[in-house]
């Protein structure tokens, strides 16, 4: 028997785990897992296994990958904080932070590869704007297995790994994002295929969610806010739902952390919904011109057009539940935002992880976060200089180039071609 099941929130159903996404009555929900220990409990692994009984997975890897919790002292003394705690996720090895591709994705990576092949019954197949996808390939190389990284042209030279493998099937699309999305959607419509399944993988939202353990762990009790910027916002779905395990455990606090997500102005869809006080996001007043807004942005990972926001358990839910808000952050207050955490933290920053702190610096200056508050900021990439240093980074090659309007039938039976004759 597996120490964990899976439930569906929209009607009580208890499924077993076949890789399994979504609820078989149709619910528009996102199914969770339910751990059969209600007290968190440390395991004695490396990295994010850690917390491996609270990950839906009975195996786990030797990675030294991890969340990292550590209190601030120079943006702290900078905002007036006395209790900012910054999860950093990327590497930056002084700190313990060990994660070689730089983003808190590795996070996700890491548990889905496992849980996969534990249930799943394919090839896994991943869309992705460079994070996750870079991810992926340095998850496959180092634990192997293969993997179908799906990414928009532009962002080809992102995916590297420092470990060199020949597993990862790139293929190459000539479009934005959400063309990737759409090839990669096409793709899995075939039996060997599998969707990785983004927010609806629970595997992904609990590795995410490691996140918030990790931070409760080291501060002694639950944060009272959470900063983190989203594209997707399964990163807040997820601190969310660690944070109700945290709270049903009962050592650390019985009050939710309230979320604070952050989006890239111009395409700032989950903002507009949100202060509008709707669950849906209407395109043509949250995302207006969303190709021109995308192609604009500093963090352009953050630029999901069709985030898990109205679903059960998805974005709103967690704002609602939570007393949380949304921020809208611009282009100069990011980069201004990178270079002071370079400055007073001593490291540098992924693009979205600067949106965060950028949000952080608004939130405190109009006083909506008080200085005695204990916050949490999830610093969701960087150190990128830091691992160049330290180890080679070796490019994946694409196997397909595609149009956004590919054929995706006849490209499914190339990628599985090209899965069989590398195995
Ligand atoms: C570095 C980084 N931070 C934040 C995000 C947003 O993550 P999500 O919205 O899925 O929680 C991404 C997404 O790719 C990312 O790469």
């Amino acid at each position: 028997m597996r120490h964990y099941e899976l439930i569906c929130p929209g009607c009580g159903a208890v499924l077993e785990d076949r890789y399994t996404l979504s609820c078989p009555q149709g619910c528009d929900a996102l199914i969770r897992a339910r751990y059969r220990r209600k007290k968190l409990n440390l395991r004695n692994e490396l990295g994010i296994f850690r917390f491996a009984d609270w990950l839906p997975i009975e195996g786990t890897l030797k990675a030294a990958a991890g969340p990292v919790t550590y209190r601030s002292e120079g943006l702290a003394r900078d905002l007036g904080l006395k209790n900012l705690y910054i999860g950093f996720n990327g590497y930056w090895p002084e700190r313990g932070a060990e994660i070689h591709t730089c983003s808190f994705k590795e996070l996700e990576a890491l548990p889905t590869m496992v849980r996969v092949r534990e249930t799943g019954d394919g090839t896994l197949v991943v869309a992705s704007a460079g994070n996750t996808g870079r991810a992926f390939c340095q998850t496959v190389a180092a634990t192997g297995g293969q993997v179908v990284v799906v990414v928009p042209e532009k962002a080809a030279t992102r995916l590297w790994t420092t470990i060199e493998t020949d597993q990862v099937c790139m293929v190459l699309v000539d479009g934005d994002y959400s063309d990737t999305i759409a090839v990669a959607d096409a793709l899995c419509t075939h039996p060997s295929l599998l969707p990785e399944g983004g927010a609806r993988n629970v595997a992904r939202r609990d590795g995410m969610g490691t996140v918030m353990l990790d931070a409760a762990v080291t501060i002694g009790r639950l944060p009272d806010r959470y900063f983190q910027a989203v594209g997707s916002g399964t990163g807040g779905i997820a601190a969310w739902e660690a944070a109700m395990r945290l709270v049903e455990d009962g050592r650390f606090g019985s009050v939710l952390p309230r979320l604070h997500l952050a989006q890239n102005l111009p395409f700032v869809p989950m903002v507009r919904a949100w202060e509008a006080g709707r669950r849906e996001i209407v395109p043509a007043i949250d995302m207006p011109d969303a190709r021109t807004a995308v192609a604009v942005v500093y963090a352009d990972v953050l630029t999901n057009r069709k985030p898990p926001y109205g679903i059960g358990g998805g974005v709103f839910d967690a704002l609602t539940a939570t007393r949380g808000a949304m921020h809208a952050v611009t282009n100069p207050a990011a980069e201004a935002a990178a270079r002071w955490c370079e400055e007073a933290e001593g490291i540098d920053l992924d693009p979205a992880a600067a949106i965060a702190l950028a949000a952080l610096a608004d939130a405190v200056e109009t006083g909506s976060v008080g200085p005695d508050e204990a916050v949490l900021l999830n610093l969701t990439g960087g150190g990128y200089r830091r691992v160049a240093e330290d180890h080679e980074q070796y490019r994946i090659e694409p196997a397909f180039r595609v149009s956004a309007d590919v054929e995706t039938a006849a490209l499914a039976g190339d990628v599985l071609s090209w899965v069989r004759n590398h195995a």
